[in-house]
């Protein structure tokens, strides 16, 4: 479990993130919607352990975010693909282990890769890779740290429309097979609806959570759900409550 209790991140003259509540229970998929520089990604940094608090405090089961880190229990996924342009897709999702000093599981590498659909891609560089193709490696290589809890920064911000939503389906599926805990930021609200179980809305200056929907859609979430009325009618509500706590 993720308890994040009054949570304050402040910079020298802005409090990021302020008085935050929350708690992500095990297996939970929770999405973080709001206006630019609301406070999302500090927060997440926060989970994460790469921003210190200035107040209050996270836990993960029980541990302070740099254990956890240093148990190989939290996996990153960022907007930018961050992989290593010199090595192949198969080796950039064995890399993180082998840094970690244990043996890589090429195996596990290539399920997690043909279960990403890349099979055949093992073996290409990133700059023969689409896009998508790049963060579905990326999300591979957080996967195969076996990380509990994946922590996701915008991954599909800079894909086009259509491979976004595919992958938030296939995110998603991957999802209700592993069960991980995810926390996934993002701007954009049918993105944060579609995958989330609990979106929380942040609101801003100060960033704070304004509300926090229940998204109970019918599963598997597969892409007709973007055009039924249940997915369409909590998209408007969570629109809703983001124009009414921003000015
Ligand atoms: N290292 C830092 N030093 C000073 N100010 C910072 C720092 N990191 C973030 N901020 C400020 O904190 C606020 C929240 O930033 P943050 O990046 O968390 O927002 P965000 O919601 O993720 O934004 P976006 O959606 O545009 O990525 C912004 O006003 C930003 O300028």
């Amino acid at each position: 479990m993720i308890e994040l209790e009054d949570l304050t991140v402040a910079f020298d003259d802005v409090t990021a993130v302020a008085d935050v509540d929350l708690r992500i229970d095990r297996g939970e998929f929770v999405t973080v919607v709001g206006p630019s520089g609301c406070g999302k990604t500090t927060l997440l940094r926060a989970i994460g352990g790469l921003q210190t608090p200035t107040s209050g405090g996270v836990r993960i089961d029980e541990r302070s975010p740099s254990i956890a880190q240093d148990a190989g229990d939290i996996g990153f996924v960022f907007q930018q693909h961050t992989l290593l342009p010199w090595k192949s897709a198969l080796e950039n999702v064995t890399f993180l282990r082998e840094m970690a000093g244990e043996s890589p599981d090429r195996e596990d590498a290539r399920a997690l890769l043909d279960s990403m659909g890349l099979e055949g891609f093992e073996d290409a560089r990133p700059r023969a890779l689409s896009g998508g193709m790049k963060q579905r490696v990326a999300i591979a290589r957080a996967l195969h740290l076996g990380a509990d809890v994946l922590l996701m920064d915008e991954p599909f911000g800079e894909l086009d429309e259509l491979t976004r939503d595919e992958l938030g389906v296939e995110l998603r599926s991957l999802w209700r097979r592993e069960r991980k805990t995810v926390v996934f930021v993002t701007h954009s609200v049918p993105e944060a609806v579609f995958l989330g179980d609990r979106c929380v809305v942040m609101g801003d200056r100060p960033g704070r959570i304004e509300a926090v929907f229940d998204v109970e859609l019918p599963e598997p979430r597969d892409a007709a759900v973007f055009g039924s009325r249940p997915f369409q009618e909590r998209v408007a509500a969570v629109r809703r409550t983001l124009h009414e706590n921003h000015d």
